[in-house]
């Protein structure tokens, strides 16, 4: 209805910017609408243009001011999480730059993956075997701060995070887990183990959680999940290739929403995801 009123005069810019059009900041000569305002509904319509090119510039000036963050991995596997978001990366869906992949196991196929990309690989912990190779715990740290590391991303990491780690990245290490957590988590339940207890268990739905990294397994804050059917007669493989394509979606929408800086934390600690669509919408 605005829409028809306002724009059914002359104006001096197109009735409707297209997207990519620079959003000018505010003067006077850009935003006067070179029609007689016949009523007060024009009146009304025009500080409803007014104030929405307003807020357009001060969203454009936001995201102007958001920097791309500086990612780091950590896989013991096949690394597909990691290799979707470093798709998403690539592709401008994710506002951050993978700097460094982390890993227990360096010949695993998520280090194969990044030394393809170029993507330097260190090896943590230190095997237990006497070796030079991989860092301690304080070394993986300062290499974490040289590489000017934002967030940390564990995907199908199989260590215990160290407390010096956990620490010196305070909200800032993420981990995706193959169940609905708090349920199927803890020491001993990764990977297959995770789908097998769901289905001993009888559970009718899984998914995904991804949770900040405190001290403990599967502990921290849960950020984000999402749920998916169990069905009867699914075998461990099926329910695990369910959940994690759903992983690969909810992990990449995650990422995205962190290098935007779209996470919220509520007064009770719970931290929330703001819209990307609509700011005042939080889930
Ligand atoms: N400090 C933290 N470290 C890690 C967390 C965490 O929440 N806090 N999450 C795990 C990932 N994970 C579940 O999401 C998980 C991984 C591994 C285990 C586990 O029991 N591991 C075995 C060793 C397995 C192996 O070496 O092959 C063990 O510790 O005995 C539980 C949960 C990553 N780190
Ligand atoms: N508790 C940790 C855990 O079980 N993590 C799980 O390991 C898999 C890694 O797959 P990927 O290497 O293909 O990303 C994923 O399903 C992830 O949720």
């Amino acid at each position: 209805m605005v829409s028809r009123v306002l724009f059914s005069g002359q104006l001096t810019f197109p009735a409707k910017p297209p997207r990519e059009a620079p959003i000018a900041p505010l003067t006077p000569s850009r935003n006067v609408l070179s029609f007689s305002l016949r009523s007060s509904v024009d009146r009304f319509a025009m500080r409803i243009v007014k104030a929405a090119s307003f807020t357009r510039t001060v969203a454009k000036v936001d995201e102007e001011a958001i920097s791309r963050k500086k990612l780091a991995v950590f896989v013991s596997g096949g690394g597909s999480n990691f290799k979707k978001i470093h798709e998403g990366c690539l592709g401008g869906s994710v506002q951050g730059d993978l700097v460094l992949l982390v890993t227990n196991k360096k010949d695993c196929g998520g280090a194969d993956y990044a030394r393809s990309n170029g993507i330097p690989v260190l090896l943590f912990p230190k095997p237990k075997r006497e070796s030079s190779d991989g860092l301690s715990p304080t070394e993986l740290v300062d290499v974490l701060r040289e590489y000017g590391v934002d967030f940390v991303l564990l995907a199908g990491y199989l260590k215990l995070i160290p407390a010096e780690l956990v620490k010196a990245f305070p909200k800032r290490i993420l981990n995706i887990h193959p169940a609905l957590l708090p349920a199927f988590g803890g020491k001993g339940l990764y990977g297959m183990r995770v789908h097998k207890a769901v289905l001993a268990s009888g559970a009718r739905y899984s998914g995904p959680t991804i949770h900040f990294v405190d001290e403990e397994y599967d502990t921290g804050r849960i950020l984000a999940q999402s749920a998916v059917r169990v069905v009867a007669n699914d075998t461990p493989e099926e329910l695990a290739k369910r959940v994690l394509d759903e992983e690969h979606k909810l992990y990449v929408e995650v990422v995205a929403a962190i290098c935007e800086e779209r996470i919220k934390w509520r007064e009770d600690g719970v931290p929330l995801i703001q819209s990307k669509d609509n700011p005042d919408d939080y889930y």
